[in-house]
C-alpha cells in the first residue's frame, strides 16, 4: 500500500494514506516515481501527513506514489566517521570515499534514562584558567557560549576540540547549522594543522540547503556522539554552531507547514524542539556527552525566544565581550557578566568556590571604581581599594592565556594550566604575594611562576 500526493508547497509535501496505514512522525517515506527522500513532520486530518522534501523538489508532482520505510533518518557511526566530514544526511563530504562501517544509528533517538545517568557531577578540566576557574565544564554539562562577531567564538570553539582531544583522549563532533562553505574549510584546515581531525566528525548542514534541512545536522551528531559514549565509554565534547539557527530553521519549517505561530512569531513547538536536543546530551556512569553550543541572540535580545528557551537547559552561560577583546584580553571571555551552576561547593569544593568568588569581587570592585578612577587618578582611592585594584588588573592579566590554536599567529606557544596551579596563582595574587611585580608580567602567560621568572 502506498500513499499520494495530494499538494505541493514549496519544500512542503501533503501525502496522503490509507487509513490504517498512517506513518508516524519523522518517519522517512519515498517518493517512488523520482526516489526522493520525504520526512514526516505534522499529522494532519483525514489521513493526510505533511513532509518536507529532503532533497530538491524538481520533478515531483501531484498524484506521484509515495512509500513508506518504517524507519528514521539514519547515520553511519563508528570509528570510521573520526577524521570525516559529513552531509545532514551523514554523506561524506570530504572526497575521502565511503564510509565503512556496518553500524548504523536512527538520528532520532531517546535520551538516556535517568537511572543510566551519572549523579556525581564531575569537573572536565579545559587547562583554560579562566574557563576552569569561573565557568568550569561538568561532564554530561551544558555550556552556552555567547558573543557578536569577531569576539574569538571560533577561536576558542577550536580550542575546546583541540583540549578535548589532547588533553582527554576524547573525541570531538562538530555539527554546523548553516556553516559557510568557507568557514567550514577554515575549521577543517585548522584541526588538521592541529593534528586533532582524526578525532573529530564535522556534520555539516550548509548554507545552501534549505533550512529545515540544515538545522537537521544536530541529529546525525547526537547520534555519533551517543555512539562514543555508549559503545566506547568515551568522553565526547559535541559543538554545535549554532543553535539559534537551529530554533530559526523550525520557525520557518513551521510557517510552511501553516501552523500558527506563538510569541514573536516562533513555531508553537519550540521549547519542544530546543528540549528534543537538550535532553540527548548526557553523561551516562561510562561516558558524556558535554556540548558546547553557540548562541546568536538577535539585536542583543537576550528575551527573546530562541535564546531564552534554551537558558533553562544550560549549567553554564559563556558570554565574550567586545571590550576584553578590544584590550587584547583572550580568551575574552566576560568574568562579570558569564554565568554558571556549577560554581558550587559541593561540584567545586569549596577552596575552588572562595577563591572563584575572591576573583569575581575583586573584579567587580575594580569596575566600580574605574569611573572614579578615571576622573581622579588611582591616587584618590583609600589604600584598601587600590590594593584591590592593582591585584585585579594582575589578575584581569593572569587569566589570559596563550592557545595552542593562535601558536601561528600569536608567535606564543599554547599553555595548558592545571585548575590546582590556577587557584594557586589567583590565591597568591590576592594575597599580594605579586605586589611588587608589573602587571605587564602576568599578561599571557600560563601559570604564575611565569610571572616572577628572570
Ligand atoms: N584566544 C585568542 N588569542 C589571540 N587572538 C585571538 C584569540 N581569539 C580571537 N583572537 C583574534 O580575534 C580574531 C577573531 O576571532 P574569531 O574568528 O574566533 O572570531 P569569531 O567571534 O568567531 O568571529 P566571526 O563571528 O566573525 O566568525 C582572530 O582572528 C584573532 O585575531
Amino acid at each position: 500500500m502506498s500513499g499520494k500526493i495530494v499538494s505541493i508547497k514549496e519544500s512542503v509535501i501533503d501525502v496522503k494514506f490509507p487509513e490504517n496505514d498512517i506513518p508516524f512522525l519523522k518517519e522517512v517515506l519515498i517518493i517512488e516515481e523520482t526516489g526522493t527522500k520525504l520526512e514526516v513532520e505534522l499529522l494532519k486530518e483525514n489521513n493526510v501527513v505533511s513532509c518536507l522534501v529532503l532533497g530538491k523538489t524538481v520533478g515531483i508532482s501531484k498524484g506521484m506514489k509515495v512509500r513508506r520505510t518504517g524507519n528514521y533518518l539514519t547515520v553511519k557511526v563508528g570509528e570510521a566517521v573520526l577524521g570525516r566530514t559529513l552531509d545532514v544526511f551523514g554523506n561524506p563530504i570530504d572526497r575521502k570515499g565511503s564510509i565503512q562501517s556496518d553500524i548504523e544509528y536512527p538520528v532520532y533517538r531517546k535520551a538516556p534514562a535517568i537511572t543510566q545517568e551519572r549523579e556525581e557531577r564531575e569537573i572536565l578540566e579545559t587547562g583554560i584558567k579562566i574557563v576552569d576557574l569561573l565557568v568550569p565544564f561538568v561532564k554530561g554539562g551544558k555550556v552556552g557560549l555567547f558573543g557578536g562577531a569577531g569576539v574569538g567564538k571560533t577561536v576558542l570553539l577550536t580550542e575546546f576540540i583541540f583540549r578535548m582531544i589532547k588533553i582527554h583522549r576524547g573525541v570531538s563532533i562538530f555539527a554546523g547549522v548553516g556553516e559557510r562553505i568557507r568557514e567550514a574549510h577554515e575549521l577543517w584546515h585548522e584541526l588538521k594543522r592541529l593534528d586533532v581531525l582524526s578525532r573529530t566528525t564535522l556534520v555539516l548542514g550548509q548554507m545552501n540547503e534549505p533550512p529545515g534541512i540544515r538545522a537537521k545536522a544536530i541529529f546525525p551528531a547526537l547520534s555519533i556522539a551517543e555512539y562514543f559514549r555508549d559503545e566506547k565509554n568515551t568522553d565526547v565534547l559535541l559543538l554545535i554552531d549554532n543553535i539559534f539557527r537551529y530554533a530559526q530553521a523550525g520557525m520557518e519549517v513551521s510557517t510552511l507547514l501553516g501552523k500558527l505561530p506563538a510569541r514573536a512569531g516562533y513555531q508553537p513547538t519550540l521549547k519542544e524542539e530546543i528540549a528534543m536536543v537538550e535532553e540527548r546530551i548526557a553523561s551516562t556512569k561510562t561516558g558524556s556527552i558535554t556540548a558546547v553550543q553557540a548562541i546568536y541572540v538577535p539585536a542583543d535580545d537576550i528575551t527573546d525566544p530562541a535564546p531564552s528557551s534554551t537558558f533553562p537547559h544550560l549549567d553554564s552561560i559563556v558570554i565574550l565581550s567586545r571590550e576584553r577583546a578590544a584590550k587584547g584580553f583572550y580568551p575574552a571571555i566576560d568574568p562579570l557578566e558569564s554565568r554558571t551552576k556549577v560554581l558550587d561547593p559541593d561540584i567545586v569544593g569549596r577552596e575552588h568556590y572562595d577563591v572563584a568568588n575572591l576573583v569575581i569581587y575583586h573584579l567587580q570592585r575594580y569596575r566600580d571604581l574605574e569611573d572614579i578612577i578615571n576622573m581622579l587618578g588611582i591616587e584618590e582611592l583609600s589604600k584598601e581599594d587600590r590594593l584591590i585594584v592593582q591585584r585585579a588588573r594582575k589578575l584581569e592579566r593572569f587569566l589570559t592565556q596563550p592557545f595552542f590554536t593562535t601558536e601561528a599567529f600569536t608567535g606564543k606557544k599554547g599553555k595548558n594550566v592545571s585548575l590546582k596551579e590556577t587557584i594557586k596563582g589567583c590565591k597568591e595574587i590576592m594575597e599580594g604575594k605579586y605586589d611588587s611585580v608589573d602587571e605587564a608580567r602576568f599578561y599571557m602567560i600560563g601559570s604564575v611562576d611565569e610571572a616572577v621568572k628572570p
